[in-house]
């Protein structure tokens, strides 16, 4: 039985899940408003929070953020009416756990919600890592990651994985611990976003008893916690201009000072850092400090967008419906020819993340071994017809998203030999060049 939250203003709605609720045996509560959310965690906690996204005094990624400021990592799940699932990206990266689009199927709901407890309990009693349900994928963009990840991993290096939300930078800085000589050691996952400003300082290093009002006990940071292993700091850029100067010096000095101690403590850890865009702007404009930058980049690995990856996609749906066949005891054994071509033509804003919530969701919808259309998010169908795509006949239009991906195929397969790939396509250097241009290349 779980204690959950609902914030939701639309009353009929939040009567219904009420009452589905307490049906599963969990105990709900039901608010509608933002402002009323604030007051009543002062109050009281909760095992999970169900936030819809559009509420009368703001929006469920408010509550987000105020958990998160306040340092409370309850999963919460984000229920959007928005054909957009760009918002719902947004409030992952923002740490909801999940979020879910109306209307609701119920059965979708109990899952999520099952996950997120289930995901808190195994959260709070273990860390180490589990790394068997990984593909790599056979895209040249994917023989050159993993390329990547193999040269770098026997090291110390420290290593900045950028990519969008939900491309797997999680699994690569587990694929690269796994690979190292410390892979007996922990691999410790801290989601920077989540921290609080107050707290981050506290929950990196340490602190004393008595550093600050709550510190009521010594505390080990994640960094003595992690001591011989691997810390993975996903959303980097989300740190204080305080704690990058404290986990500079921790860096560069292989010590760590606890908050409100005099002592110093050695510590061997190996850093990855993430970031969903290239930290660059945050340099330029002084958001982040350069030398820490320069200190975290030893090595940069980039994840590619699920868009990107070509044929991988393919491999990736197959492979989620295995994991989902077996997690909710279901036999689909196909995808029917218009669910399979709606899944190739979505452009996954989302990525592995959205794709592997598609297909569960898919596979939880088909009782029988061929899974359909109407199994696949409406809005998600509503993307795709609203893309502003190559129709089947525009022939300009396809032929450009064709081009552009033999270009970039050919650039990773000549290692970025810009002379090799345009003889390889058979046009000239300069013709190269303004296609890259023009295309947006990187
Ligand atoms: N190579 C892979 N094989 C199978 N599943 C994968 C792979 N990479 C990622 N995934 C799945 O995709 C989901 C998203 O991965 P992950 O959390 O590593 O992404 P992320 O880029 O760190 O996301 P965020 O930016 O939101 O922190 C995970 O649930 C994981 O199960």
């Amino acid at each position: 039985m779980a204690k959950i939250l609902i914030i939701e203003d639309d009353l009929t709605f939040s009567q219904i899940l009420e009452g589905f609720l307490k049906k599963h045996g969990h105990e709900p509560l039901a608010i509608n408003e933002v402002k009323k959310s604030f007051q009543i965690l002062e109050k009281q906690s909760f095992d999970l929070l169900l936030v819809d996204y559009r509420l009368p005094d703001g929006t469920g990624l408010d509550v987000l953020a105020h958990l998160r400021e306040k340092g409370s990592l309850q999963p919460i799940i984000i229920m959007t009416s928005f054909n957009d699932v760009r918002t719902a990206v947004k409030s992952i990266q923002l740490s909801a756990f999940d979020y879910i689009t109306k209307p609701v199927n119920p059965e979708e709901l109990l899952m999520i919600i099952n996950n997120a407890l289930g995901k808190k309990e195994s959260e709070s009693t273990t860390n180490t890592v589990e790394h068997t349900d990984a593909i790599k994928g056979k895209s040249a963009i994917a023989d050159k990651l993993y390329e990547h990840i193999n040269l770098v991993a026997p090291t110390d290096m420290s290593v900045i994985i950028q990519g969008e939300s939900g491309t797997g930078k999680e699994y690569a800085a587990r694929a690269l611990h796994m690979q190292s000589k410390r892979k007996n050691k922990p691999f410790i996952a801290i989601d920077c976003g989540a921290l609080s400003k107050d707290l981050a300082a506290s929950e990196l290093f340490g602190h004393a008893k008595g550093a600050f009002t709550g510190a009521l006990n010594d505390k080990k940071g994640q960094f003595e916690i992690a001591n011989g292993g691997t810390l993975f700091l996903d959303e980097v850029g989300n740190l204080s201009y305080e704690v990058q100067v404290k986990l500079l010096r921790a860096l560069q000095e292989r010590t760590i000072q606890p908050v409100g101690s005099t002592k110093t403590i050695k510590v061997d850890v190996r850093i990855i850092a993430a970031t969903n865009d290239d930290l660059k702007t945050s340099v330029s404009n002084g958001a982040f400090r350069e030398d820490l930058y320069h200190r975290l980049n030893e090595f940069k690995i980039h994840l590619p967008a699920l868009r990107d990856r070509g044929k991988d996609l393919e491999l990736f749906i197959s492979h989620f419906i295995k994991l989902s066949n077996i997690d909710l005891q279901r036999n689909v054994l196909n995808v029917s020819s218009p669910a399979k071509e709606l899944l190739l033509q979505y452009d996954w804003p989302g990525n592995l993340r959205e794709l592997k919530n598609v297909i569960k969701r898919m596979v939880l919808l088909t009782p029988n071994d061929t899974a359909e259309v109407d199994s696949l998010p409406e809005e998600m169908i509503v993307a795709i017809k609203q893309a502003p795509k190559p129709s089947g006949s525009d022939l300009k239009a396809i032929n450009e998203v064709n081009e552009k991906a033999l270009i970039i195929e050919t650039l990773i397969k000549v290692k970025y030999n810009k002379s090799k790939a345009a003889k390889l396509l058979n046009i000239d250097r300069k013709t190269l060049y303004s296609k890259i241009e023009r295309y947006e290349i990187e």
